[in-house]
């Protein structure tokens, strides 16, 4: 009896060491990285590498980002550990340009993983890896240009004609206030839905708006999108376990169909306007349907809805954000908000009351008043990128491998009062041409840069 309680124990206790030695090298498996290639770290917890208090919900990722930024202000990078994934904050300019622009070739992906098969409405532009990435960039590229903006003009300015309409109601139903957020929300949603997609969705009018609602619903924080990115930096094997989805069923369903019945309609109906749908549909035609491609060079029907998809996602809500805040910011600096108001109403009466591209590029403070609110207010608090082979950082000896995974802060950075004096101060004159000149390149990314630039920065002016 004795026996048999020892062996029980011992055939108990083996296993379990096994088990918990084998979880916990797994665990800081990559933990010696930043130390064996001499880059300054802070020291990780297991699994959690430096990202706990975000793990439990105390930091948002954007301070989590600045805090290493600060920390290691003497360096031109430093290494961070998003729980077990090793990633390499660049802080130095030079190295962001060259990263982001002049060594492209090295650099040329994000790096943020996706199942394409699981979910196919993540196979777009955004998280595409090359040589996909290019061939898709290329083709959808001409629809983004000044000219094509210029005849949006009409339709962007009946949405703005709506949304004046809805302020003046909102403001006289309440005691003189609007949820800013939520109203540009609906605005940026039918300016991208009439200029891409020819579709008048109406979403300022009709709280119902099915666009509006998944919309809203595909950048709602949540826990299922907390456990999925932590997942992600665990190991993304994870995810096939745990199935979390990066986006809720009903909103992918919804956005699926939506594209699906905008190109169908056009197709049997012989429709042709000359915006993102028109590019989407020729991208269709030279890349599923040719038959003269090989098959392995031949994209899916799935991954041109995917990527009507992403030109409204990532269109509604970084133009909402960008408007909010500038309202917002505006609101607190009157003297600001007058010398804007001064500026439309005299270059209104020298174009005759018309508002036309001419009349745009004469708005030039209002220019400066965009560009410090896109400082201030970042919609992407980081870029990320991958390394596609072997590289030496210039003026160093720091060696990156073949799928090293890069973090350029843009938030810290534009935070960063070497480059911007006094930077929680809303100072549109920083962006005089002449204060521009004093910078140097790489500490403004808003729309990041180099061939992976947000494709929409034209269509912001
Ligand atoms: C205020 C407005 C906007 C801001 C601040 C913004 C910002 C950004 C940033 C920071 C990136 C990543 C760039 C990089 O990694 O270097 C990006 C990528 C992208 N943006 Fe925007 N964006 C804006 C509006 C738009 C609009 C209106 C569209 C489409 C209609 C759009 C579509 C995209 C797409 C498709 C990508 C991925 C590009 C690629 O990888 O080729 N964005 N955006």
């Amino acid at each position: 009896m004795t026996m048999f309680t020892a062996n029980w124990w011992i055939n108990f206790i083996t296993p379990c060491t096994i088990i918990v030695t084998i979880a916990y090298y797994f665990c800081v498996s990559t933990f010696k990285k930043w130390e064996q290639l001499n880059v300054p770290y802070i020291k990780p917890i297991p699994l959690f590498g430096n990202l706990l208090n975000v793990a439990l919900g105390k930091d948002h990722p954007l301070d989590f980002y600045n805090k290493i930024y600060h920390k290691f202000a003497a360096h031109k990078y430093a290494g961070v550990f998003q729980m077990r994934t090793p990633y390499l904050m660049v802080r130095d300019p030079e190295i962001i340009n060259d990263m982001l622009i002049k060594d492209f070739s090295s650099f040329p992906d994000r790096g943020i993983y996706s199942d394409f098969v699981a979910e196919p409405l993540t196979n777009n532009l955004l998280l595409m890896e090359n040589p996909q990435w290019k061939i898709i960039r290329n083709k959808l590229t001409p629809a983004f240009t000044a000219g094509k903006l210029k005849t949006m003009y009409d339709q962007i300015k009946e949405c703005g004609d709506e949304l004046m309409k809805n302020i003046d109601i909102d403001l006289n139903r309440t005691s003189n206030e609007i949820e800013v957020k939520d109203i540009m929300g609906k605005y940026s949603t039918d300016v991208i839905g009439t200029c891409a997609f020819g579709l008048k969705l109406n979403a300022i009018n009709d709280d119902e708006s099915p666009f509006r609602k998944y919309g809203k619903l595909i950048f709602k924080p949540s826990l299922r999108v907390l456990m999925r990115e932590l997942c992600v930096m665990i190991t993304p094997a994870l995810l096939k376990v745990v199935r979390l989805k990066k986006f809720p069923t009903a909103a992918t369903d919804f956005f699926h169909a939506a594209f699906n019945e905008t190109m169908t309609y056009r197709l049997e109906n012989n429709i042709v306007r000359n915006d993102f749908v028109h590019y989407l549909m020729q991208a269709r035609n030279d890349l599923v349907l040719n038959t003269d491609l090989p098959k392995h060079e031949k994209f899916a029907e799935s991954q041109i809805v995917a990527n009507a998809f992403v030109l409204f996602a990532a269109g509604f809500e970084t133009v909402s954000s960008a408007i909010s805040y500038c309202l917002y910011e505006l609101a607190l600096n009157k003297s600001i908000q007058d010398r804007v108001r001064k500026e439309i109403q005299l270059q209104l009466s020298k174009n005759n009351g018309q508002i036309n591209h001419e009349l745009l590029i004469d708005l030039n403070y209002l220019d400066m008043v965009i560009a410090e609110t896109l400082r201030k207010y970042p919609p992407l608090v980081a870029l990320f990128r991958k390394a596609s082979q072997t590289y030496r950082v210039p003026n160093s000896s720091l060696i990156i491998e073949k799928g090293q995974k890069i973090i350029i802060p843009i938030y810290a950075i534009h935070y960063d009062n070497k480059y911007y004096s006094d930077p929680e101060k809303f100072i549109p004159e920083r962006f005089s041409a002449e204060e521009k000149a004093k910078r140097p390149s790489g500490v403004y990314l808003p729309f990041g840069d180099g061939p992976r630039i947000c494709i929409g920065n034209f269509f912001n002016g």
